[in-house]
């Protein structure tokens, strides 16, 4: 049995570029509303392909750790981004892969205090909030077409996320 555990990274633009965008109030931002509001312009782009966009709030259970990761599931049809309603962290899961997700690949971001982005046909694994039970805004696609793509990972290789500290603190 491969066994891989998962330590989280502290999420930035560069890091996440690959997979997706960053949403955040941090950098470029120019002056609107006669100068009482700040606009951080286009920090993402909805993929939509002729479906609609569509706004929601998901009310999120905290996950425990430590936690198996057995899927991983992407969007091909559209964009999927995240945007919490507080502060406090929370975690993405990310791959690479063709066909299904290479967890050779898999890297986990710990998140505070920003939103996410997942491109079309980004392999991640679904919410994983912490702590309490807490709500994000979910900007995504609806429409014809399958948009929804999971892929159990295979039976020889243990995935887990142990903590959610970034290890850099
Ligand atoms: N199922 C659903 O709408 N949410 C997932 O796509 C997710 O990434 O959380
Ligand atoms: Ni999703």
């Amino acid at each position: 049995m491969r066994k891989i555990d998962l330590l989280p990274e502290p999420l930035t633009a560069s890091r996440f570029a690959q997979f997706g965008e960053v949403i955040s109030a941090n950098g470029a931002s120019y002056p609107i509303n006669g100068g009482t509001t700040q606009r951080f312009h286009r920090q993402a782009t909805v993929e939509r392909n002729d479906g609609e966009a569509i706004i929601s709030v998901f009310q999120a259970q905290p996950r425990s750790l430590p936690m198996k990761i057995t899927m991983m599931e992407r969007h091909p049809l559209g964009s999927q981004a995240f945007f919490p309603c507080d502060d406090q962290p929370y975690l993405v899961l990310v791959c690479l892969g063709d066909n299904a997700p290479d967890p050779d690949t898999l890297r986990l971001f710990s998140v505070q205090g920003q939103g996410v982005n997942y491109h079309a046909g980004t392999w991640h694994f679904p919410l994983l909030s912490l702590e309490a039970v807490r709500n994000f805004w979910v900007v995504d696609r609806v429409g014809h077409g399958n948009n929804l793509d999971e892929h159990s990972f295979s039976d020889d290789v243990e995935i887990t996320i142990s903590e959610y500290r970034s290890h850099s603190e």
